[in-house]
């Protein structure tokens, strides 16, 4: 059989690994139904022509053994099911219908939406397995195993994911060792493919030819996409920006809100002073953010993922350092799992960075600390980072330990994410003025307060050094004509040179 064989013959033995898994995942489920009983779902992406050439190695194998005869390439009578609808691609079309008549597929396409053509195909067959190409990192693949059963609400059948531990890599690997034809797409720069509405070509990819005259850019084929954690980087409307993701929220606030989570024991215990959270502030506040609250929590899982759950679904954007790292105390990226309900799972392209990074003292096969939130978890890259940020949907998880790596992270993640800019914040309070008294905050009390009614669009802060020391009074408003007015206003109602300006 070519795909066994390939394999075999391959020095990568990675890949041999990944495909001796995913073959026992495969006999194990011809084991446990009759063929009848298993579908194969088959839509032309990479993915699922990856699971077509494992499923006839599979299956030639499982009848290898039952009956010692010797199976041929267009020996495969499982049924091959291909929603297809539209809007997808003539070319995975096409590749799909090519595909099914050169492996001689039992091919039933079918024009229903997922749920309601399941529903009807499950009643008229006797369906119990449905083979599927879903790996870990797919939106889709959260809380999945290898064998799940369907979700509820679903019809009732056994979801089975034979690549689900499967890398972008790997994907690669596999249909380049075995040489086996792949949807053309992948050549011309798509990575992961959806509907024509929501797939372009992968900008990583892209290649800048200034020799040629034609107006099309041009694309480096799939497999040279060094970093698969950006497979779906070319899916349009899901685009890595920390502003989309504010905005995203239907626009709750006119201006977009942060919260600030340190975690650490030694900050409670008075061990160590939180110098981090005060400069991410000062940054958040210089680009227009509004800061709604800074905490210290425990270096436990439950306080974690408590507070991180709190505060996203207040906040547009929550950011989350102390806690990161290998040893026993560094839980907070379990937290941040839990929080958003998925497990931790191991990441291979993260796993890499680290191994550049510690490779001499690594102990072991598996990098705990290349364990990310499931899923959720997107990866920013920045050439001065020797490590990429960690994004979990409005969640940023800073590595910083130091005031000076938060500088250092804090200008690559401002860089990659657009999160500076024209926040409304920073239009509300263009035009800031501060003012100090040596009156006493009984006496400055009542008018301000009356003024911050009087005038709701300045805001008017108050704080003072010492209890008995000056009090410091802070105007922020749109422009210096409206915070002028409340200074006359104010001035107006106590002797003159009380106030005096400060820079
Ligand atoms: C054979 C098959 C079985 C599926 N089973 C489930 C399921 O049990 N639960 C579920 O939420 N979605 C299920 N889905 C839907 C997928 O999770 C996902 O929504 C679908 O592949 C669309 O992905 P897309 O939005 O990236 O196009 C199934 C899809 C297929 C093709
Ligand atoms: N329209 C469809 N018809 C049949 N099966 C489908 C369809 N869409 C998705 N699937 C199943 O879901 C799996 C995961 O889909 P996904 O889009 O992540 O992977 P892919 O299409 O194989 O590859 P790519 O990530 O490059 O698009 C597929 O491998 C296939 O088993
Ligand atoms: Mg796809």
């Amino acid at each position: 059989m070519e795909i066994d064989k390939a394999i075999g013959e391959s020095d990568d033995k990675r890949l041999k690994t990944k495909y001796n898994n995913a073959i026992f995942v495969i006999r194990r489920a011809l084991s446990l139904y009759s063929i009848e009983e298993v579908a194969f779902s088959f839509n032309g992406g990479k993915d699922s022509t990856v699971l077509l050439h494992l499923l006839r190695a599979g299956y030639f194998l499982h009848k290898k053994e039952l009956t010692c005869s010797n199976g041929g390439i267009s020996n495969f009578p499982v049924r091959t099911i291909y929603f297809e609808s539209p809007s997808a691609f003539t070319e995975i079309n096409s590749f799909t219908y090519d595909a099914a008549q050169t492996y001689d597929l039992q091919l039933d396409i079918i024009r229903q939406d997922f749920k309601s053509g399941l529903e009807a195909l499950l009643k008229a067959n006797p369906i119990r397995a449905i083979f599927l190409g879903v790996r870990i990192g797919d939106p889709t693949a959260v809380g999945q195993e290898q064998f799940s059963p369907s979700s509820p609400g679903w019809p009732p059948f056994m979801r089975v994911n034979p690549i689900l531990d499967w890398s972008y890599r790997d994907v690669w690997a596999f249909l380049l060792t075995c040489k086996v034809k792949y949807c053309s797409l992948y050549d011309q720069g798509y990575t992961s493919i959806g509907s024509i509405h929501d797939t372009v070509p992968n900008a990583l990819l892209s290649v800048n030819d200034t020799t040629s005259s034609s107006k099309e850019k041009l694309f480096k084929p799939a497999y040279l996409l060094s970093d698969g954690r950006l497979e779906r980087a070319g899916r349009v409307k899901k685009n890595a920006s920390l502003k989309n993701d504010a905005d995203s929220d239907s626009h709750k606030h006119e201006v977009l809100l942060a919260s600030v989570i340190a975690v650490g024991d030694e900050i409670l215990s008075g061990t160590v002073e939180d110098q981090l959270g005060l400069c991410l502030c000062k940054k958040l506040t210089s680009v227009g953010w509004s800061v709604q609250q800074t905490s210290v929590i425990r270096n436990d899982i439950d306080s974690v993922s408590e507070e991180v759950d709190r505060q996203r679904s207040i906040c547009d954007m929550v950011f989350i350092y102390g806690g990161v790292g290998p040893l026993h105390s560094d839980v907070t990226l379990a937290g941040v799992a839990k929080a958003f309900g998925v497990r931790l799972a191991p990441d291979e392209e993260f796993e890499e960075y680290l191994r550049h990074l510690i490779s001499e003292q690594c102990t072991g096969d598996r990098n705990e600390m290349a364990q990310l939130p499931e899923g959720i978890t997107e990866l920013l890259h920045h050439e001065k980072l020797s490590v990429p940020l960690i994004k979990c949907r409005n969640v940023i998880v800073l590595a910083a330990t130091n005031t000076e790596e938060l500088e250092k992270e804090w200008e690559c993640l401002t860089e990659l994410t657009k999160l500076g800019g024209s926040t409304s914040l920073m239009e509300l309070y263009a035009s800031s003025r501060r003012l100090m008294t040596s009156l006493t905050d009984v006496e400055v009390a009542e008018p301000l307060t009356k003024l911050g009614l009087e005038f709701p669009d300045i805001y008017i802060g108050c704080y003072r050094k010492s209890r008995q020391g000056p009090i410091i009074i802070c105007l922020k408003g749109k422009d210096n004509a409206r915070i002028d007015s409340v200074v006359q206003a104010l001035c107006k109602r106590f002797k003159e040179g009380v106030f005096v300006d400060m820079k």
